[in-house]
């Protein structure tokens, strides 16, 4: 059989506050299978976020490993092996929403021609109209959209996104929860944080976060 696409286990991931310290994640375990589409729910603060960052490379647990197609990650892996959307979208604000989008096809030149795939995301996900902005010059949920379009257009094996539709509203958040299906139809493997039914609705599998563990929702 092969290796999950994600396999994380045996994740401890404790913060230090002046009020004393967190144990937030307890030794969570979760394994996601390239082309499945797993939600992640839970009350806020019970350590969504905190998990995609170690998800992603970006934070160490205190114990337990990540493997991503069965290799243990060192750092945050390139945007072609694993995109991550946080909540604070990290878009570059020297660079228009195009070139934006345009980054990881740049840094990893695939099959894809760039300018099609970015012009396609773009306009799928309603903001064609906005290529040559910058980020400051859309909103907010505009952005969200922007970023999500860069996440996926290198074609990342595996996607986390957190919160995708937070700042969106009923009329944007159909093409948004179309691309993350799609993704998923593709082959990738994604993971959402959310607290919205919507994004539940298309996933293959729910889990949720409580007491530091996952469990199926
Ligand atoms: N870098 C950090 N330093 C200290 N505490 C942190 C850090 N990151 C997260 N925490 C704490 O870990 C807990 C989980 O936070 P996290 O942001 O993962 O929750 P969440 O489930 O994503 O919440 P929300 O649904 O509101 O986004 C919180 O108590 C938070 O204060």
């Amino acid at each position: 059989m092969s290796e999950p696409a994600v396999h994380a286990f045996g994740l401890r991931r404790r913060f230090s506050h002046p009020s004393g310290d967190v144990e937030v994640l307890r030794g969570l375990e979760l394994s996601v299978a390239a082309g499945e589409l797993v939600t992640v729910s839970g009350r806020s603060g019970s350590g969504k976020s905190a998990l995609l960052a170690l998800l992603g490379g970006f934070d160490s647990p205190d114990s337990g490993r990540v493997l991503l197609a069965g290799e243990p990650i060192d750092g945050a892996p390139p945007w072609h092996t694993c995109a991550v959307l946080p909540q604070a979208l990290g878009l570059a604000h020297e660079l228009t929403v195009a070139e934006n989008v345009a980054l990881p096809l740049r840094l990893r030149p695939g099959t894809d021609s760039t300018e099609e795939r970015v012009t396609g995301l773009l306009a799928d996900l309603g903001v064609g109209q906005l290529a040559d902005r910058y980020p400051s010059e859309v909103s907010f949920g505009q952005q969200q959209r922007v970023a999500l379009a860069r996440a996926v257009s290198g074609r990342p094996k595996v996607l986390l996104t957190d919160e995708p539709t937070a700042h969106l509203d009923a009329g944007s958040s159909p093409a948004v929860l179309r691309l993350l299906r799609r993704c998923a139809d593709e082959g990738a493997a994604v993971i959402v944080a959310t607290h919205d039914d919507a994004v539940h609705a298309i996933a293959d599998r729910r889990v949720r976060l409580s007491d530091g563990v996952l469990s199926a929702a």
